[in-house]
C-alpha cells in the first residue's frame, strides 16, 4: 500500500462520511476505515468522484496508505468505541504521528488519552466537531485541543474544511489536551440552554397569547430578522410550520413530548458542580428534559391544581410577543454569560490558555448555537479580555435593563397561569442573585454553623467565628 494519503478517517457514520468528504473536497488525499466495511465501500461507492479517497478494510492497510506524520481521525461512538479504536491502531503508529478525536468525547477521557498517547510520543488532538451532518460536510465549528506542535500540522487542514465567517475560519487552538472537548461540552450545554429557552418561548405564545404553531412560526421568522438571529430560532420557525402529512395536523402535535439527549449537556451540568460554576440556565434546562420523560411522574401530578388565569385578548397577544422577545433574549445572554463564565473556570483550574473572544468567534458559524450576537460577545472579550460578566460589557448591560419589566411580566403572567418556564425563571434569578448586595446566604451559614459547628466569617472583622450555640448567652468564639 503507497503512503498517498494526508488524512484518514475512520468511523464511517454520519459525520464521519461527511468529514471524509469535506476532506476529499478541499483536494486531500483520504483513506478510509470502518469497523463494518460495507460502510467504506458505500462511501466510496455513492460519493467516489468527489475527491481522492483511499478505501482500506484492514488497520495495518489503513495506517499504510497514511503520509508521515500519520494524521488519523476518528469519528466514532463516544466512550469505550473510541477507546477500541486507539487500543487497535496505536500500535502501529510511529512517534510523530497524530490522533484526531472528532467525536463528543468527555474531556476527561480526552486528558487521559493524550497523556497517555503522549508518553508513547503520538500527539493526540481531542477536537470538538459541531454542525451535525450538514455541517461536517459544508463546513463545521471545529474546537481542536492538544499541543500547539500538532495544531502547526492539523490547524491548516481543519481551519480549511471549517465554516467560514467573513472570511475567518470557524476553528482556532483551543487549548491544551482536553481543552477542546472541554469548548464542545459547553458548547452543547448552551445549545440545551437555548433550546429549551425557545422552547419555553414557544409554550408561551401558544397557551399565553393563544396563537397557532402557524402563527408563532411567523413570529420566529421576524425574531429571526433581529437580535435574536440564529440557526437555532430559524430552524425552530420551519418545524413549527411544518405539518405532518399522516394527519395534517402541526408536526410538533404529533410528537411525544420526552425530549432524549445522548449526554453531553449532563456532563456540562456534573462538570459546572465540580468547578463550581453556576449555569443555572443549562441545569434547568437539562433537567426539563429529564422532567419530561418521567412518564409516570407526570401521570402522578397531571391531577393537581394549576394556575387559574385565562388567555390574552388578541390585542394583547401582540404587544405580548415583543414582552417574550426581551424575556427571550434577556434570559438568552444569562445562559451565554453563565457558558462563558464556566470556560474561564476551567481555563484557571487546566491552566488552560483560552481567548474568550476565539470561542465566540468561532461559533459564528458552522455549528448549532451559530447566531448573529457572537460577533458582540466576541467584540467584548476582544476589547477586555478579562472582563467579569457579559453584563460588564455597557451595551449588554444596557439591553438588560431594558428587559426588566418585559422579562419579569412574562414570567410572571406564566407562573399565574401554571406554564412552566424553567430557563426563563432560572436566569433570571441568577441575574438576581448576583445583583443582590445581600443574599440570604447568610442565614445558610447561620444554620450550617448552628447543626454542624462548621464556622462562619464576618462582615466587620477578618477571622472564622463560631457561635456556641447550647450555652447561656450563646457566645462567640474564633474558630
Ligand atoms: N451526529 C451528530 O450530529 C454529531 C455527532 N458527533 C459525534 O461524532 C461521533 C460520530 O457520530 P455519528 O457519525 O453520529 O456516529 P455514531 O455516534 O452513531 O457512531 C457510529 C460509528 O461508530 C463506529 N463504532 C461504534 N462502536 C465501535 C467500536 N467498538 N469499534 C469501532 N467502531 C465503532 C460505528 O462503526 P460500525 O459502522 O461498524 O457500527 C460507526 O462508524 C460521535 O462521537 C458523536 O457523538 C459530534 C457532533 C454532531
Ligand atoms: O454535538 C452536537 C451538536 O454540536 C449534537 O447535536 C448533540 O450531540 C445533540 O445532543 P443531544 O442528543 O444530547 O441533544
Amino acid at each position: 500500500m503507497q503512503a498517498s494519503a494526508q488524512i484518514g478517517v475512520t468511523g464511517l457514520a454520519v459525520m464521519g462520511r461527511n468529514l471524509a468528504r469535506n476532506f476529499a473536497r478541499h483536494g486531500y488525499t483520504v483513506a478510509l476505515h470502518n469497523r463494518t466495511a460495507a460502510r467504506t465501500r458505500a462511501l466510496v461507492e455513492e460519493f467516489g468522484d468527489e475527491g481522492s479517497f483511499v478505501p482500506t478494510e484492514t488497520a495495518e492497510d489503513f495506517v499504510a496508505a497514511l503520509e508521515k506524520p500519520r494524521r488519523l481521525m476518528i469519528m466514532v461512538k463516544a466512550g469505550d468505541a473510541t477507546d477500541a479504536v486507539i487500543d487497535e491502531f496505536a500500535p502501529l503508529l510511529e512517534s510523530g504521528d497524530m490522533i484526531i478525536d472528532g467525536g463528543n468525547a468527555h474531556f476527561l477521557d480526552t486528558r487521559r488519552r493524550e497523556k497517555a498517547l503522549r508518553e508513547r510520543g503520538i500527539h493526540f488532538v481531542g477536537s470538538g466537531v459541531s454542525g451535525g451532518e450538514e455541517g461536517a460536510l459544508h463546513g463545521p465549528a471545529v474546537m481542536p485541543g492538544g499541543s500547539a506542535e500538532s495544531y502547526a500540522v492539523l490547524g491548516p487542514m481543519l481551519e480549511a474544511i471549517s465554516a467560514k465567517v467573513d472570511g475567518e475560519p470557524c476553528c482556532t487552538h483551543i487549548g491544551t489536551d482536553g481543552a477542546g472537548h472541554f469548548v464542545k461540552m459547553v458548547h452543547n450545554g448552551i445549545e440545551y440552554a437555548d433550546m429549551q429557552l425557545i422552547a419555553e418561548a414557544y409554550d408561551l405564545l401558544r397557551h399565553v397569547a393563544g396563537y397557532t404553531p402557524a402563527q408563532i412560526a411567523d413570529v420566529f421568522r421576524v425574531w429571526n430578522k433581529g437580535r435574536l438571529n440564529s440557526y437555532l430560532i430559524e430552524i425552530t420557525a420551519e418545524i413549527l410550520a411544518h405539518t405532518d402529512a399522516g394527519t395534517d395536523k402541526p408536526f410538533v402535535d404529533i410528537v411525544r413530548d420526552a425530549a432524549e439527549q445522548k449526554g453531553t449537556g449532563r456532563w456540562t451540568v456534573q462538570t459546572a458542580l465540580d468547578l463550581g460554576s453556576p449555569v443555572t440556565a443549562i441545569a434547568q434546562a437539562t433537567f426539563a428534559r429529564v422532567a419530561s420523560s418521567r412518564t409516570a411522574l407526570r401521570e402522578a401530578y397531571r391531577p393537581l391544581a394549576g394556575g387559574t388565569e385565562h388567555p390574552l385578548r388578541p390585542h394583547e397577544a401582540e404587544r405580548y410577543v415583543a414582552t417574550v422577545e426581551h424575556a427571550l433574549y434577556a434570559s438568552k445572554v444569562i445562559a451565554y454569560d453563565q457558558g462563558w463564565t464556566m470556560i474561564r473556570d476551567a481555563a484557571e483550574e487546566y491552566g488552560w490558555d483560552i481567548d474568550l473572544g476565539n470561542v465566540a468567534a468561532i461559533w459564528r458559524g458552522g455549528c448549532i448555537i451559530r447566531a448573529a450576537f457572537l460577533d458582540r460577545i466576541r467584540a467584548a472579550y476582544n476589547t477586555d479580555a478579562t472582563l467579569p460578566s457579559l453584563l460588564s460589557e455597557p451595551e449588554f448591560a444596557d439591553e438588560i435593563t431594558k428587559a426588566q419589566v418585559p422579562w419579569r411580566e412574562v414570567i410572571a403572567a406564566a407562573t399565574r397561569r401554571g406554564i412552566p418556564v424553567p430557563a426563563f425563571s432560572s436566569a433570571l434569578a441568577y441575574y438576581d442573585t448576583l445583583r443582590a448586595e445581600r443574599l440570604p446566604a447568610a442565614l445558610i451559614q447561620g444554620q450550617r454553623d448552628f447543626f454542624g459547628a462548621h464556622t462562619y466569617r464576618r462582615t466587620d472583622r477578618e477571622g472564622t467565628f463560631h457561635t456556641l450555640w447550647a450555652e447561656p448567652g450563646q457566645p462567640e468564639v474564633e474558630a
